[in-house]
């Protein structure tokens, strides 16, 4: 269990993360969503006490990281990539790990085979692929045998093999009963990967909750309906219109309607007599909702309509 209390850090006249209060439940993947310098590293870091909080607490397993006997066993992280030495094998890296936070040694290839780098332990960090590197960074993070894992960016970078493989090892380690946090700005893998979403801006929170509650709540239902091009699907609009629908005509066929229910449209259109081809509600994505979500938020509104434009 990780518990957020008031968490606040300031940069001089900077807030980068303002009064965050949440708690990171066992069993479960919790995704950390939010656009750049909203405030992820920065709570991450308070977290495993690499910065100090200037209001507030982190605690893992009910405690400040500060005062845990042996860290290592109550809370894995993996912050930074290719955290090994390159001239290091990955079996020397993991074992100095071990040793230096009184692990036993055993350890070490029981961590290297869960991640599939068995075969690999004599090797040196600096040979192996970024998928690899990544995996060597979570067997350190497991070398504890740690109940919370912290994750920034896990699948940063990787192929569709190694995002897969991330996945599904998160998964398992979760169902095993571990706290798993992963921040990432992959919000496809976030609604693939997780079962909780935790989304911040500006270092504030802004949507705490299961996957489906947050879209939910970051987007408006919209359906999309299909008619006739000439005389009918601009009769329905103006009928929607009327009633108090948001109503754009993405297409001369199509009508996306939002603002009144599937039903009343499907009512509306009857009323109408007109012939409707389709009549669907659209399912929002996580990313619109966190578009949506995060509008206000943005530090760099340039960089927010550079990444639209291309959408
Ligand atoms: N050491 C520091 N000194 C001053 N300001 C800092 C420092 N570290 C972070 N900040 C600022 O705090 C804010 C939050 O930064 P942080 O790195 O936590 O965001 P983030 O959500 O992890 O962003 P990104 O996704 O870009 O990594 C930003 O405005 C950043 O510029």
């Amino acid at each position: 269990m990780l518990t957020l209390r008031g968490l606040t850090k300031k940069y001089g006249a900077k807030t980068a993360v303002d009064d965050l209060s949440l708690e990171v439940v066992p069993g479960r993947i919790t995704g950390f969503l939010g656009p750049n310098g909203a405030g992820k590293s920065t709570t991450m870091r308070m977290i495993m006490g690499l910065d100090r909080p200037t209001r507030g607490t982190a605690l893992v397993g009910g405690k400040p990281y500060a005062e845990l006997t042996h860290p290592l066993r109550v809370v894995g992280a993996l912050l930074d990539a290719r955290a090994a030495h390159p001239r290091r094998t990955a079996h020397a890296h993991l074992l100095a790990m071990a040793r230096s936070n009184g692990i036993p040694a055993r350890r070490v290839p029981e961590v290297l085979d869960a991640v599939g780098l068995g075969e690999v332990a004599g090797s040196r960090a600096g040979s192996f692929s970024l998928g690899m590197a990544q995996r060597l960074d979570i067997a350190a993070a497991l070398l504890g045998d740690p109940e919370v894992l912290l994750l920034d960016e896990p699948v940063n970078g990787l192929d569709p093999d190694g995002v897969l493989w991330v996945r599904s090892f998160l998964r398992s380690l979760a169902a095993e009963g571990r706290t798993v946090f992963l921040s990432s700005h992959l919000m496809s893998e976030m609604e693939l990967t997780a079962d909780r979403l935790v989304v911040i801006g500006r270092g504030r929170l802004l949507a705490d909750g299961p996957v489906a509650d947050v879209v939910a709540a970051g987007t408006r239902r919209t359906v999309r309906v299909r008619g006739p091009e000439h005389g009918g699907i601009a009769l329905l609009a103006d009928r929607l219109t009327a009633q108090g629908a948001e109503v754009t005509r993405p297409a001369p066929d199509e009508l996306s309607v939002s603002g009144v229910p599937l039903e009343r449209v499907g009512d509306l259109a009857h009323e109408a007599r007109v012939h409707l081809y389709e009549l669907r509600a659209v399912q929002a994505s996580l990313e619109e909702a966190y578009m949506r979500l995060t509008s206000q938020s943005v530090e760099y509104a340039q960089r927010r309509t550079d990444e639209t434009a291309g959408v």
